[in-house]
């Protein structure tokens, strides 16, 4: 027996790198996960990889900037699973490394509509649902950018530095209903979104190379999991020790 036998999760940014990851990681648990994202074609090819090898999973065609994709997205999930238990919202963009000068504004609301209203929508929409069985959990992706600058640049710090504060004030607001909001903080991580960090950067890591998403993934199916159940609010660092040394 799986670990999330009988849960269903949405897996939002679950089309590649870390989402990916814990799409399949959800299901080889015995979750049923629905993938959502923009990409139908990669969203496509994971559910039918999930499907050949015994799992259960639908693709949901969702773009988090827009409120209404996730209003429609979600009541896809309700038609085909009936409930929800776990949103994992890990829908994310970098900003290259650009300085506050650099950064034109466009670039700072893209990144705060994508790294932080993306996930705040799509708690709203599945709250009253898991507030109604009280019980659920949320896991919103932090980085190492939630505690010390210098893996981002300034609109991308200041994004993952408030999706913490998200994850509190659901605690707070939630906790005691039944909701269960943590927060992982990876380090860097082998997926499209860091291809091109050189290797000097990897030696400053006290492990000494960069993580895998199968990696955050085991975290994701522990905070997904009961055995979980007491980690309330948590930012849960997995980053080979590269914060220690800031
Ligand atoms: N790779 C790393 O080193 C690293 C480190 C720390 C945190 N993270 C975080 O992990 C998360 C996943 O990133 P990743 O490394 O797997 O890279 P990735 O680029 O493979 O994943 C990001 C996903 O978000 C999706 N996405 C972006 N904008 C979207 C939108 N508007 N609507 C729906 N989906 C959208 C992309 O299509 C993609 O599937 C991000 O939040 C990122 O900030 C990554
Ligand atoms: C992509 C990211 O979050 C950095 C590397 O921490």
């Amino acid at each position: 027996m799986g670990r999330l036998e009988n849960k269903m999760a949405l897996i939002i940014g679950g089309t590649s790198g870390i989402g990916e990851a814990v799409a399949r990681a959800f299901a080889d648990e015995g979750a049923k996960v629905a993938v959502a994202g923009r990409k139908e074609t990669d969203g496509k090819r994971i559910v039918d990889e999930i499907e050949e090898n015994d799992g259960k999973a639908i693709f949901i065609r969702i773009d988090t900037t827009k409120a209404e994709d996730l209003k429609k997205g979600f009541s896809k999930m309700i038609e085909e699973f009936g409930t929800i238990d776990i949103l994992y919202n890990g829908a994310g963009i970098h900003d290259s490394y650009q300085n506050a000068v650099e950064t034109d504004e466009e670039m700072y609301d893209k990144l705060m509509e994508v790294n932080v209203k993306g996930p705040f929508l799509a708690a709203r929409e599945v709250l009253p649902v898991m507030l109604e069985k009280g019980k659920g959990t949320i896991i919103n992706i932090g980085s190492q950018s939630t505690f010390v600058a210098g893996a981002g640049g300034s609109s991308y710090v200041t994004s993952k530095h408030a999706i913490e504060g998200f994850t509190k004030q659901l605690t707070y607001d939630f906790g005691s209903k039944g909701i269960k909001a943590n927060l992982i903080a990876p380090g860097f991580i082998t997926t499209p979104m860091v291809e091109g960090v050189n290797e000097e950067r990897l030696k400053d890591i006290p492990a000494q190379r960069a993580g895998k998403p199968e990696e955050v993934a085991s975290i994701a199916v522990f905070l997904a999991s009961e055995e979980s159940d007491y980690v309330q609010g948590a930012s849960i660092k997995m980053d080979g020790g590269w914060t220690v040394g800031r």
